[in-house]
């Protein structure tokens, strides 16, 4: 083997791929998604020697690694799963690794459900909720309170510009929730008839900011004006270790087309521009598209967090995040 480049399985590539493309999205579907991912790197390696499977394994998690850099959820899975890979022979690491991203997805799911059951208790009966983007764990607290025979209505805002709020309506219809979709910029006209906003996370950083879908901050913010509270969901693994030690959450920015499609960009193009340019997306013809697909909200716009481990105030979330993570930030990627 010597330096050959360590083989990733295909099905790895095929999975980072989907993640890329928002085939597969939410940041803790991303994170299951990257265990599996990782499983399958196990079974299908064909190393014959240990270190040649840890040499794959590791190619297979820099490759999902690089896939999305916002949510830390995957970073956190690919750390869990590497760090339980255990064995003296090619056999013995497969095993340990498929077993331990089972046990990360079956934690992961848990996660979920308990989490949702601490958030429902925040939800009374006949609440309106006012959601952003798609996420499973705000989901979940939907979930547990429809459970527990309270009834909810939801104002869903469409989330520009992937739209992941139809991905919301569909599930809350299915549930029997009431919906009214708006448009995101009638957030504010509506915000008197919500009782809470409920939102997901991507990444939590150590001072309580909340990294979350594009439009969150300003959600926030006049949410705070309307006094209406703040309730983000999201499990431990959205805390981002590496801002204990001060780095900052990397955003996003994704390819404009997603904002402002060839034959939209054409058409403003065509209008008349004094120097008569003209050009490709990207290229110089006094145009810019930016699309960064994240913001941060500052934790005073922040309520509560809620974890499967209790909810916090954003500013006592540093506490769980030391305890969780120690001072480990290491990379087990790494070549
Ligand atoms: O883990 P769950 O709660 O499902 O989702 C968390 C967050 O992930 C999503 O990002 P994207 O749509 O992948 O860019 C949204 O920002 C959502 O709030």
């Amino acid at each position: 083997m010597g330096d050959a480049e360590p083989e990733v399985v295909p099905a790895v590539e095929s999975t980072a791929d989907a993640i890329a493309a928002m085939e597969i999205r939410g940041a803790a579907t991303i994170a299951d998604a990257a265990a599996a991912a990782l499983a399958t790197q196990a079974e299908g390696s064909p190393a014959e020697t240990p270190a040649a499977f840890r040499r794959g394994l590791r190619a297979a998690a820099r490759t999902l690694y690089e896939t999305r850099p916002t949510a830390v959820s995957l970073p956190n899975a690919l750390r869990y799963v590497l760090r339980g890979v255990d064995g003296d022979t090619v056999a013995e690491l497969r095993a340990s690794t498929i077993d331990r991203a089972a046990s990360f997805r079956r934690d992961l799911e848990h996660a979920r459900e308990t989490l949702g059951g601490i958030g429902a208790n925040r939800l009374r009966d006949g609440d309106v909720v006012l959601t952003h983007c798609h996420s499973t764990d705000a989901l979940a607290c939907v979930e547990a309170a429809l459970e527990d025979g309270k009834s909810l209505e939801a104002i869903v805002k469409e989330t520009r510009p992937r739209k992941q709020g139809h991905i919301t309506a569909t599930q809350l219809r299915e549930w029997g929730v009431p919906v009214t979709l708006i448009v995101d910029g009638a957030a504010r006209r509506y915000l008197d008839a919500a009782d809470h906003v409920l939102v997901g996370a991507d990444s939590i950083a150590a001072d309580g900011s909340v990294i979350n879908k594009i439009g969150t901050s300003g959600l926030a913010v006049v949410a705070r004006e309307r006094g209406v509270p703040v309730m983000v969901a999201a499990q431990t693994i959205k805390l981002h270790p590496d801002t204990l030690t001060g780095h900052t959450v990397a955003i996003e920015t994704r390819d404009e087309r997603e904002v402002l499609s060839d034959e939209e960009r054409a058409s403003i193009r065509s209008s008349d521009a004094p120097d008569g340019s003209v050009g490709e997306p990207g290229s110089e013809d006094g145009l810019t598209v930016e699309n960064p697909a994240f913001d941060v909200t500052p934790p005073r716009y922040v309520d509560a967090i809620v974890t499967e481990r209790g909810q916090f105030p954003p500013e006592s979330i540093v506490t769980l995040m030391r305890e969780l993570f120690g001072d480990t930030t290491d990379e087990p990627w790494a070549e």
